[in-house]
């Protein structure tokens, strides 16, 4: 089978990094694109970038020339944003209009009416507004989204919960300092202290959420009916999103309900090389989960759960960049090629 081609968008960057270790050896996608800004563009990636992952840095990838972002520069079928929110609001629709699929890890456009904000194993039916989007702007490509990195830990073990009648959701997260990106917090700010601010990181949590387990009619998504109130903290972990959630629902179910209820999770998704098998762990240990340990079950991929107690009150936790960024994009990939969208 011929690899489908694929160009990363802000390839120098933290998010940028992740993406090329989850394409070099992907069975579906061959990285033929590497975009970055006028200070790398026409330099070998491997002078442009600073690697800060902790593989090595893929040969093949170390000699390619980086283009400037620009969909004439651009060689590829699909392209992975990881640029920064304001340029890609108006970088994504311009490679949509050119004719590429944008899988997108920005917060721009996840909002947007005629916009997918995408989970495969939540809401792979939202979709459909592809079709909804190429008729309203007569673009020959489109713009996929994922969600914030917070909002898709939360929102993967929110989805077995849906059938109790979830009614309200409160969620105080702890949050690695690589979700700020590399210069985001000075280590002078972080060390020895919790950050109780995240610029716009609650509002995205309370709206993103509410998208994502809305009801797409055909035409639009109704959001999902109940209220979710969050506070966002920055703590010093490297990797790892660690969510305290509550969870009200009409059913009262009992902890037993819900550990069973993420047991049985399974949104039928094996035959996508990044989906990860269980997609929800339930840890038993008393003090689990936790970020150091736990961030690269399903290499990267897998949330896991924990701390399930009355209330209904739980922790998940997982990796803030893979699952909650690159990762996620890629698996958007791989569902859009799936349905026959690439
Ligand atoms: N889903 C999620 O929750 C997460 C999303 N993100 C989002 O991903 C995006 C990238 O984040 P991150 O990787 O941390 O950011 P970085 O600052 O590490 O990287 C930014 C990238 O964009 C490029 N870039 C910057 N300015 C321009 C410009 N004017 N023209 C073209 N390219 C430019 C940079 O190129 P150069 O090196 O040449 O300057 C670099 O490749 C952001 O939108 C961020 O919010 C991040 C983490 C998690
Ligand atoms: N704000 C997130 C990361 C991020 O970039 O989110 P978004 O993609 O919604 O801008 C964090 O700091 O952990």
């Amino acid at each position: 089978m011929a690899k489908i081609k694929a160009g990363v968008l802000g390839a120098t960057g933290n998010v940028g990094q992740r993406f090329i270790e989850m394409l070099s050896e992907h069975p579906w996608f061959e990285l033929t694109s590497l975009a970055a800004s006028d200070r790398s563009a026409g330099k070998k990636y491997g002078e442009a970038a600073s690697w800060r992952l902790e593989s090595k840095i893929p040969e093949e990838v170390s000699d390619m020339t980086v283009v400037p972002v620009d969909p004439k520069k651009v060689d590829a079928d699909i392209v992975f944003s990881a640029l920064p929110t304001d340029l890609a609001k108006t970088v994504e629709p311009e490679f949509a209009k050119a004719g590429f699929a944008v899988a997108s890890n920005a917060s721009a456009l996840r909002m947007v009416k005629d916009i997918p904000l995408v989970i495969p194993e939540v809401n792979p039916e939202h979709l459909g507004l592809i079709d909804v989007q190429q008729d309203n702007r007569k673009w020959d490509g489109y713009v996929v989204t994922n969600p914030n990195c917070t909002t898709i830990m939360m929102t993967v073990t929110l989805k077995p919960l849906m059938k109790f009648g979830i009614e309200k959701i409160y969620l105080a997260s702890m949050q690695a300092i690589s979700g700020a990106g590399y210069d985001g917090v000075a280590s002078m700010a972080i060390l020895d202290n919790v950050i109780p601010y995240i610029d716009k990181e609650e509002e995205k949590v309370e709206t993103e959420t509410k998208k994502l387990l809305g009801e797409f009619n055909g035409s639009e998504i109704v959001d999902a009916p109940f209220a979710v109130s969050a506070s966002c903290n920055r703590v010093m972990v490297m990797d790892g999103h660690t969510e305290a959630v509550w969870v009200e629902m009409a059913d009262n179910p009992s902890t037993e309900d819900i550990k069973q209820a993420f047991l049985e999770f399974d949104p039928g998704l094996s035959d996508l090389p990044t989906e990860p098998a269980p997609v929800i762990e339930v840890k038993e240990e008393k003090d689990r989960p936790q970020p150091r340990m736990d961030r690269n079950l399903g290499g990267g991929m897998t949330v896991s759960v924990g701390r399930i107690r009355p209330g209904i009150r739980y922790i998940c936790m997982g990796h803030n960049t893979i699952r909650g960024a690159a990762g996620a994009s890629v698996l958007n990939a791989e569902l859009l090629k799936k349905m026959g969208k690439l």
